[in-house]
């Protein structure tokens, strides 16, 4: 018997899970087509303020890949519109002239952004945040124009906001209410997330009315009711959305906001449905994903023909993806007579928490600053437990507790991922029967954490106790340390994902095992939040011992003095002051180290600000994952044989990398001629002066771990030396191990792959750009510890006993 034929218009999020679950329930019962207006496969809508961020690129966030569709042996149409629909022939027909028969027609076309009526709207500059390419508009915008205007301050307004102030521009977001995000939040949170916002760079224009947009062809500039203006050379709509429901209406198909649906997402008319934002089900046309997912499963059934419950409404709960805010919100925010509030707000420590309760039931609730509690509170909320025998305390803090410490504790119908609506036992079940032992392989078989991402610590958690001590096998490879089970990329991601800040975030938000971390973790996070935030506030208590000190502790308990001397050039003047304070605090050992320097040796740590003060040098971080030094052969301007100046090349570096934070101590290298006596052959970055140019090697290591670097370049000037150790600097930076050198990273990385990288000019410079907007956040610490009298107390002094 010929199959029959499904069409689905849109493909999208919703649209494309209910193929997925469709498949799941009976994968031969359709000839499927689909119709997607974007060029890409389905992607996860969800991310793309990632991809505005610059936090991930279009291939990360693809659901879908095409071998997918052709695996299951799906017609994809892509970059192709339905434009009409002839229901008496049951075809569809596209903007390419296609027509295309169909048995069942699924709408699945999801919302277009609101443009308000104003005048000028349509001019040149002015865009709504939904696909790639407004995301590719923004990224463009950013690199020509420097003023940008978001008008809307809901969830989609404030995360493109942070997305332009992470491209660079002046960000001001319009907002018609006196607080923002009133849909979610009640005035006190809206006043928390607007300061921390503010704190971020962002401008804000509360209860203004944009009746303009001001510019001949291209907005320059809105102008609201109260007369006053603004300068914006972009404008992003964020004001909300409006279901695409044109088509179905066109064809006679009953639609209100939205494409109306029953309970099993059936429209009017027999064999058509609708599904996701376009379609309205019981007056609401919601606009997050859960919500779709729960129809998807229902339609997937309805067209399977396999039986189910109806679908009956959802409650949502929704938190905004921006770093450093931590917020949740569900259900009522503001309650009426009959709600009581359970309030706690800390000014001190920006928490703020309220539960609304009516009838002994949570209704709503509004977290900022502290949200473990959402899972805990969303599940009282949409199971309508009864609370009248808990204390108002109990209600607070009994969330998260028991998900947090005892897994084990967790009730099995507990929904682990609120997106996609898996709970603990549906986790359970299929790591038994699918021996699975990572959070990607969960998400693989039951779509948890493949949305928003928020429950993947949680999912990690559950992983870990189910298999026990297989699962440590099976992840302690990767684990960043035994606090947690995720490796570093997983921990970097989520980082960016969720805006984490701090040291003690990552492993309160992701889980940690161990709340105050280990010597391994604690360091290794401190780098790769730095690495992520260009002006990320160093936290010294988490790094090693050495770098927390700012000198190199040695064996007997005393510490090192290494100065810096630019590419191992120094002065009689300086060579004087080292000799001073050597005989003044009687230096145990005065010696010439492996960098071409002087070190003093011996020194107590009491005396540390004092030696640094007389000395007045820089610190040469001999004890830093940094650069260490730049060593420099005497070159052309002595050396016969040489043909560049190697000197002033190596003390150009120097000045320029010096305290960079790095994975791994970075040493350099520049000899004049390939005799090499600066052992450039042997460094992280060697350079070696040839007639008319440099050759440039990398991966070098005269350690335990010997390894001659390999040619990256050859180049003609000083200045291309500068920018391609830059661009190979922060690429390290940005992919490499904490604590993997650079001999071991070229080698999982590839020479290849490093060169393609640095070869794209688009990449490179951007790479440069984020390594010198890096380098600026960074002081002299042996200058600061002189200066703070707090420094040298917490660090220095020694401590009094009685
Ligand atoms: C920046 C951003 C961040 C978001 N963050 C979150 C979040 O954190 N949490 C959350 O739950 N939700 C979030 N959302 C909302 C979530 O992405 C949507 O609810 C979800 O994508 C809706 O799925 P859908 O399939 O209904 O629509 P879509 O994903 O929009 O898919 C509809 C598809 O249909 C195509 N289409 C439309 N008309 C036609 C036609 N005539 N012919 C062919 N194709 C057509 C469209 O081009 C589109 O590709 C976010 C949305 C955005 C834009
Ligand atoms: N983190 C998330 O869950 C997330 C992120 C992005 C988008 N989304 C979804 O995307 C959709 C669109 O989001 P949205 O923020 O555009 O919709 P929204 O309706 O949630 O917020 C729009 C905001 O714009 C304000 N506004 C309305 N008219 C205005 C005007 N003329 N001038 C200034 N402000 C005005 C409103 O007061 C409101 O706060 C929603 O469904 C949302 O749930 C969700
Ligand atoms: S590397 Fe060449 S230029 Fe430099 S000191 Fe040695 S011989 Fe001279
Ligand atoms: S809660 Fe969003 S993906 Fe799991």
């Amino acid at each position: 018997m010929a199959k029959q034929k499904l069409v689905m218009i849109g493909n999208g999020m919703a649209g494309v899970r209910t193929i997925e679950d469709l498949i799941k329930e009976n994968p031969d019962a359709y000839e499927i087509t689909i119709f997607g207006k974007e060029p890409h496969p389905n992607y996860n809508r969800i991310q793309l303020s990632n991809v505005l961020q610059g936090d991930m690129s279009i291939e990360d966030i693809i659901l879908n890949q095409l071998d997918w569709y052709e695996t299951n042996k799906i017609q994809l149409f892509t970059g192709e519109t339905v434009v009409d629909i002839d229901l008496d022939n049951k075809e569809v027909i596209s903007d390419q002239g296609q027509r295309v028969a169909y048995d069942k027609l699924i709408f699945a076309t999801g919302s277009s952004p609101f443009f308000i009526p104003v005048e000028g709207i349509d001019k040149q500059g002015i865009i709504g945040f939904r696909d790639v390419s407004d995301c590719e508009v923004m990224i463009k915008g950013a690199e020509e124009y420097q003023d940008a205007v978001v008008i809307g301050g809901g969830l989609l307004g404030l995360e493109a906001a942070k997305g332009l102030k992470n491209l660079g521009m002046n960000v001001s977001v319009v907002h018609l209410m006196p607080h923002l995000m009133e849909r979610q939040l009640d005035a006190a949170a809206g006043a928390m997330l607007k300061q921390e916002l503010e704190k971020q760079g962002i401008n804000f224009l509360m209860e203004k009315q944009t009746v303009e947009v001001l510019g001949d062809e291209r907005a320059t500039g809105l102008r609201f009711k109260d007369g006053s203006e603004v300068k914006a050379n972009l404008v992003v709509m964020a004001v909300g959305i409006v279901p695409n429901k044109e088509l179905a209406q066109q064809a006679g198909i009953v639609t209100n906001r939205g494409i109306i649906v029953n309970d099993f997402m059936e429209t009017n008319i027999e064999d058509h449905y609708a599904i996701g934002e376009c379609a309205e089900h019981r007056g609401i046309a919601y606009g997050l994903v859960a919500p779709l997912y729960e129809q998807a499963k229902v339609l997937a059934k309805r067209l399977a023909n396999v039986p189910t419950e109806p679908y009956e409404g959802s409650v949502t709960g929704t938190q905004l993806k921006v770093a450093g805010v931590d917020l949740y919100s569900a259900g009522e925010i503001e309650g009426d007579d009959q709600t009581k509030a359970i309030r706690v707000h800390n000014e001190f420590e920006g928490v703020y928490k309220k539960v609304l309760i009516r009838d002994n039931h949570v209704v709503g609730t509004v977290l900022y600053g502290e949200t473990t509690e959402s899972t805990r509170l969303f599940r009282m909320l949409s199971n309508k437990e009864d609370v009248r025998d808990m204390t108002s305390l109990s209600i607070l803090q009994a969330a998260g507790e028991a998900e947090e410490d005892d897994v084990a504790a967790m009730a099995d119908e507990v929904v682990v991922c609120g997106c996609n609506g898996v709970t603990k036992k549906t986790v359970v079940d299929a790591i038994h029967a699918h021996n699975l032992t990572s959070v990607n392989e969960v998400g693989g078989c039951t779509n948890a954490g493949r949305s928003c991402g928020r429950c993947k610590p949680l999912i990690g958690q559950i992983l870990e106790h189910t298999l026990g001590d297989s699962f440590d096998g099976a992840a302690a490879k990767d684990a960043i340390c035994s606090c947690t089970t995720l490796d570093r990329d997983e921990v970097v991601a989520e980082i960016k994902e969720k805006g984490l800040t701090s040291v003690k975030e990552v492993m309160h938000v992701l889980g940690w095992k161990n709340e105050e971390g280990c010597s391994k973790c604690n360091p290794a996070l401190n780098y790769y939040l730095g690495m992520i935030y260009a002006d990320y506030k160093d936290e010294r208590d988490a790094r090693l011992v050495n770098e927390k000190m700012h000198a190199n502790i040695q064996k007997d308990g005393t510490y090192s003095v290494v100065p810096r001397m630019y590419g191992g050039v120094t002065t009689a003047e300086d060579l004087k002051k080292l000799a001073e304070v050597a005989t003044k605090y009687e230096v145990p050992l005065v010696k010439l180290t492996g960098g071409q320097r002087i070190g003093l040796f011996g020194i107590k740590k009491q005396d540390l600000p004092s030696v640094w003060a007389e000395l007045g040098m820089q610190s040469g971080y001999a004890y830093g994952k940094t650069l260490r030094t730049v060593k420099t052969c005497v070159g052309a301007r002595f050396c016969r044989y040489g043909t560049q100046d190697s000197m002033g090349l190596g003390m150009e570096l120097e000045k320029k990398f010096e305290r960079i934070d790095t994975p791994h101590k970075f040493k350099m290298g520049v000899s004049a001629c390939p005799r090499n006596c600066a052992e450039s052959g042997i460094k992280d970055i060697g350079v070696v002066g040839i007639d008319g140019g440099w050759e440039i090697y990398v991966g070098g290591n005269g350690g335990t771990d010997l390894r001659a670097g390999d040619l990256l370049y050859t180049v003609k000037t000083k200045e291309e030396v500068m920018d391609i150790a830059s661009a190979y600097l922060q690429y390290y930076r940005e992919t490499g191990h904490y604590l993997e050198r650079t001999s071991k990273w070229v080698e999982r990385m590839g020479l290849d792959h490093i060169k393609s990288v640095i070869e794209d000019e688009k990449v490179r410079r951007e790479l440069i750009s984020r390594i010198d907007q890096t380098l600026e956040r960074y002081n002299e610490p042996w200058q600061e510890a002189i200066e703070s009298d707090e420094i040298q107390g917490k660090y220095y002094r020694p401590v009094v006993t009685n």
